[in-house]
């Protein structure tokens, strides 16, 4: 089955957004900057309908939906097109809905004891969360070898200093943030402000 891993360039945006009609010129300059899988979070009442019009009005992006908490999250961002479903935890009846989707899926966690839960259910890939606090690329160095099947996306206090920190990790095979988004140039919408941020967090993952 497609991974998330396979759909995302190194860099993930995560984006939260209040207002729709925003959705479509904020995702095209992220595609225009090179950041063509969008994450999409449930955290605002915008949240759905901006995965809808993502999905039918920027060819180029992959939208996926961030914060998804419960099985009706993953039945309403299924619905709204996204592409990919990304939590900051998991409960196996979380799990459950996830896979029932059919749609890639990145289950977080942020404890050995936890990834190891997901690789007994045989998931092995997840999101890391929160990477900074939780204590950053050391603790993933430090997972690689004794967890050699687990794939990380680092999320969580990540910028374009510390991305390649986890970048050069060789179980990270991309990580997630919202260090291009900044909210001064999203309130004034300043979408080329935006692309050129999205392209240099493109640019870590090398080409
Ligand atoms: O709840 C989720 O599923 C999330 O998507 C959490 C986000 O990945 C981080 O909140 C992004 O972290 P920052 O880059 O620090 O803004």
């Amino acid at each position: 089955m497609e991974t998330v891993f396979d759909l995302a360039p190194a860099v993930v945006p995560v984006v939260v957004l209040d207002h729709v009609e925003d959705a479509v010129p904020l995702a095209r300059a992220l595609v225009d900057g090179g950041l063509t899988a969008i994450e999409i979070t449930l955290r605002t009442p915008a949240a759905l309908e901006a995965i809808q019009s993502v999905a039918l009005g920027v060819p180029g992006a992959v939208v996926g939906a961030g914060t998804v908490l419960t099985p009706d999250h993953v039945a309403a961002a299924a619905a709204a097109g996204a592409r990919f479903l990304v939590s900051p935890g998991w409960t196996d009846r979380l799990l459950d809905a996830m896979r029932g989707s059919g749609l890639p899926f990145l289950p977080g966690v942020s404890t050995a004891t936890e990834a190891l839960g997901l690789l007994e259910r045989g998931v092995t890939d997840m999101k890391f969360f929160p990477a900074e606090a939780a204590g950053g690329p050391a603790y993933l160095r430090s997972l690689a070898s004794p967890l050699p099947r687990a794939r990380f996306c680092p999320t969580g206090g990540i910028d374009a200093d510390r991305a390649p920190g986890y970048l050069r990790l060789p179980n990270v095979p991309c990580v997630g943030g919202s260090w291009m988004l900044p909210q001064d140039l999203l309130r004034a919408r300043r979408w080329d402000e935006v692309t050129a941020l999205a392209a240099k967090a493109a640019a870590l993952g090398g080409s």
